[in-house]
C-alpha cells in the first residue's frame, strides 16, 4: 500500500526555470502534482517553504524584495513537487522585467496542468492587494484550490491576528471551500500543522492515488 502521509522534510531542489516553456523542457509531460507558492515580493514564500520542509537553506530568502527571480522547483517524490514562484508587485524592478515576470506567472498559473493547489502568501499586516486577488481569481477560475496564507503572524497580537483572519475570510467568503484562510509564521512555526495537513491532502488527489495503485498492481502481477 502507498504511504498516505507526505514527508515534506524530504523535499530537494530539482530545477530553476524562467518560464513554463523551459519548465516543460526540463520536466517533460507536465505530469504529477505541483503545489505553487505565490505572493508579493517579500511576503515570505521562500521562508515558508523552508519552515514547512524543516530545511533552513532549501529556498533562498532575503530582506531585499525580489530575491526569487525564477520558478524554483523542489521535488518531494517522483509524483509530487513544491514550487517557489517569483514575487510580484515589487516596485524597484524595471517595468519591462516586471511585465516579463508577471507574464510568466500568469502563464504558469493558467496553463500548468499538474498544478493541484496554490498557496497565496500575504503579509498579515496588508493582505488582499489587487495582484493577490488576481492570483486567487486565476486559481479559482482554473478550479485549483487556494490556501490564502497570512504570513508574519508573529508581528501581530493574537487578538489582532484573529480579527484579520476573520476579515480576510469574510472578504473571500464567496469562494466557500475553494479558498481556505490561515495565519502563519515562519519564525515561530505558527499554523504549520494546519498548512501541512492541507498540503498533504493536495498531494493525494484521487486520480493520482488510483494511478499509483494501478501501477503497483501491474508491477505485482509482472513479478509473479
Ligand atoms: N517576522 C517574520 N519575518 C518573516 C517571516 N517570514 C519571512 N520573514 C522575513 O521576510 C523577509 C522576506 O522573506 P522571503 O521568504 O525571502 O520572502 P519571499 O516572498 O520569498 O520574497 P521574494 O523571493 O523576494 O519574492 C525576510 O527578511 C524574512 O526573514 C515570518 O513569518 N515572520
Ligand atoms: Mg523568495
Amino acid at each position: 500500500m502507498t504511504e498516505s502521509r507526505m514527508d515534506f522534510r524530504k523535499a530537494k531542489f530539482l530545477i530553476s526555470a524562467p518560464d513554463i516553456a523551459h519548465l516543460n523542457q526540463y520536466l517533460p509531460g507536465d505530469a504529477g502534482v505541483e503545489i505553487a507558492f505565490a505572493g508579493r515580493s517579500n511576503a515570505g514564500k521562500s521562508s515558508a517553504l523552508n519552515m514547512l520542509t524543516d530545511q533552513k537553506g532549501l529556498a533562498r530568502t532575503s530582506k531585499t524584495p525580489g530575491r526569487t527571480q525564477l520558478i524554483n522547483v523542489f521535488e518531494l517524490d517522483e509524483h509530487r513537487r513544491l514550487v517557489d514562484l517569483p514575487g510580484y508587485g515589487f516596485a524597484q524592478v524595471p517595468l519591462a522585467l516586471k511585465k516579463k515576470w508577471q507574464y510568466a506567472l500568469g502563464e504558469y498559473l493558467q496553463e500548468r496542468q499538474c498544478l493541484t493547489g496554490v498557496v497565496v502568501l500575504m503579509d498579515i499586516r496588508h493582505p488582499l492587494k489587487d495582484l493577490d486577488m488576481q492570483m486567487i481569481e486565476w486559481a479559482v477560475e482554473s478550479e485549483i484550490p487556494v490556501l490564502a496564507l497570512l504570513t508574519k503572524a508573529d508581528k501581530m497580537k493574537q487578538s489582532e491576528r484573529m480579527k484579520m483572519i476573520n476579515e480576510v475570510r469574510k472578504h473571500l467568503g464567496d469562494y466557500d471551500d475553494r479558498v481556505k484562510v490561515e495565519a502563519f509564521s515562519s519564525l515561530k512555526g505558527l499554523g504549520k500543522p494546519k498548512v501541512l495537513s492541507i498540503l498533504n491532502e493536495w498531494c493525494h488527489p484521487e486520480w493520482l492515488m488510483e494511478a499509483i495503485a494501478e501501477a503497483e498492481a501491474a508491477d505485482e502481477s509482472e513479478g509473479q
